[in-house]
């Protein structure tokens, strides 16, 4: 049941969004072929949805104008006002960018306001990119290197920027697919699986047509649309893309927006306030965002979740972070030693939790594993004042040749398929065997 009392028959699976978000303040009910954007005749052509989060859908489209494919996000209406993802592209974008030298972050190419019957959505119009990770794909381990690398330039583009990022985690990096542009709608239409859609029926007659699709859709994978259709494109150049700036802010002095990166990014000095002292909304910057990223890296480099996922419960994430660490910070000290699952911090057991992960990553192909703990070791610091910079970990040893790898990777295709037996969502006893006992 909607906040206004209406019901939908409609799908409830997490692959579509939530009908009941079709709502005044909420989304903006989009069909596949509306044509949208100011000027006569509208300039953007919805071709197929990407996906969806927790406060737009995004659509594949045709620039009519520029004759390219672009990526369409509409925010939900009660999100356009305080939304802060406009200024903050606008101050990211690139000037003159060229080929080769790109900040290795998502550009703004538009935008424009719609407003449907739901309100006035804030329409972002950005590149089109593929996701880093698939569900059964991910990036060749032999590019691991570059990819990492190019992550940390970019967000150290976006800080440089005075801009922290606040939601780093794996789903929202992607890879440019430039050559996407000689691919026209009709391209699209006729080799595309035809996406799956329901059909939204409200239960009340007395429901404004105008302010709820006539289905849900479901999402075009990009990634191996491309593959199959089109796989010169993928990755050619090897060009990482950081987005979804929904949760970014200005770091100014004033108060950062509530964090929205799901509970295991999220950094220490954020986790701990919330689940010992009830606070929601602790203080965090730039420094967490590199807590973020020492964390994903280790899903990106296709060995799952560093955390355990089975039977998580958010309070025991300080206790996993102090395993993890090897330091139980003063001020920590009575919430650890209070809890029903005490810590026992037996001599080692940080050097065994990361000896178990070097061979895990060797295990994977991943290039240099050691060289690789060491770099997430720095990063995965308890203390947000004793991280290091995203410009300093550019200089870190685990980078010193990559550079020579980047004309290489140019030429390779860099994503491939996990084989059926491949690990590549570790559960919790493949990802963390050794903190069994913080499950008791
Ligand atoms: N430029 C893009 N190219 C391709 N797909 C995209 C693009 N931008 C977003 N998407 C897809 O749409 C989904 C939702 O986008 P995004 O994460 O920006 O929305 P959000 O409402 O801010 O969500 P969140 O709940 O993650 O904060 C993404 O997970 C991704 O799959």
């Amino acid at each position: 049941m909607s906040d206004d009392g209406r019901r939908f028959a409609g799908p409830d699976f997490d692959e579509y969004e939530p009908s009941k978000s079709y709502t005044l303040g909420g989304l903006c009910p989009v069909k596949l072929g509306d044509s949208v954007g100011p000027g006569t005749p509208p300039r953007y052509r919805i071709l197929f949805k990407l996906g969806f989060g927790s406060f737009s859908t995004v659509w594949l489209a045709r620039d009519g104008v520029e004759r390219r494919n672009v990526a369409l996000k509409f925010v939900q209406a009660k999100s356009t006002a305080r939304s802060q993802e406009l200024n903050v592209l606008e101050r990211l974008r690139a000037p003159n960018s060229t080929a080769g030298q790109e900040p290795y972050v998502i550009q703004l190419l538009d935008s424009f306001e719609h407003t449907s019957a739901n309100g006035v959505h804030q329409v972002l119009i950005t590149e089109p990119v593929v996701p880093l990770l698939a569900p059964d794909s991910c990036f060749e381990p032999k590019v691991t290197k570059d990819v990492l690398r190019q992550i940390i330039e970019g967000l150290a583009y976006i800080h440089s920027h005075g801009i922290a990022h606040g939601d780093l985690y794996p789903a929202n990096f992607g890879f440019a697919v430039p050559g996407i542009h000689r691919l026209e709608d009709v391209d699209f239409w006729e080799q595309a699986t035809y996406p799956q859609i329901w059909p939204v029926i409200p239960f009340s007659p007395l429901c404004d047509p105008h302010s709820y699709p006539p289905y849900l859709c479901g999402k075009l994978d990009l990634g191996e649309f491309l593959s199959d259709c089109a796989p010169d494109i993928v990755g050619h150049p090897l060009s990482v893309r950081i987005f979804d700036f929904g949760g970014a802010y200005v770091v100014d002095g004033s108060a950062p927006p509530r964090p929205v990166t799901p509970p295991f990014y999220l950094a220490p000095e954020i986790v701990f306030p919330q689940v010992a002292l009830n606070k929601e909304d602790p203080p965090w910057d730039q420094w967490s965002d590199i807590w973020s990223l020492g964390v994903a890296f280790h899903d990106l480099v296709g060995a799952g979740g560093i955390f355990p996922k089975t039977f998580f419960d958010n309070r025991k994430l300080p206790h996993h972070m102090v395993h993890i660490c090897g330091e139980v910070p003063d001020a920590w000290r009575d919430y650890i030693d209070s809890r029903p699952w005490p810590l026992d911090v037996a001599p080692g057991m940080t050097e065994k939790f990361w000896e178990r992960r070097k061979a895990y990553f060797a295990q994977l192909g991943v290039e240099d594993p050691a060289g690789l703990v060491r770099l997430m070791r720095r990063m995965l610091v308890l203390d947000p004042a004793k991280r290091p910079s995203a410009q300093e970990l550019l200089d870190d040893p685990y980078f010193s040749d990559s550079a020579s790898l980047r004309n290489i990777v140019g030429s390779t295709h860099p994503l491939h398929c996990f084989p059926p037996a491949f690990p590549a969502k570790a559960d919790s006893q493949t990802t963390c065997p050794n903190l069994s006992t913080l499950e008791n």
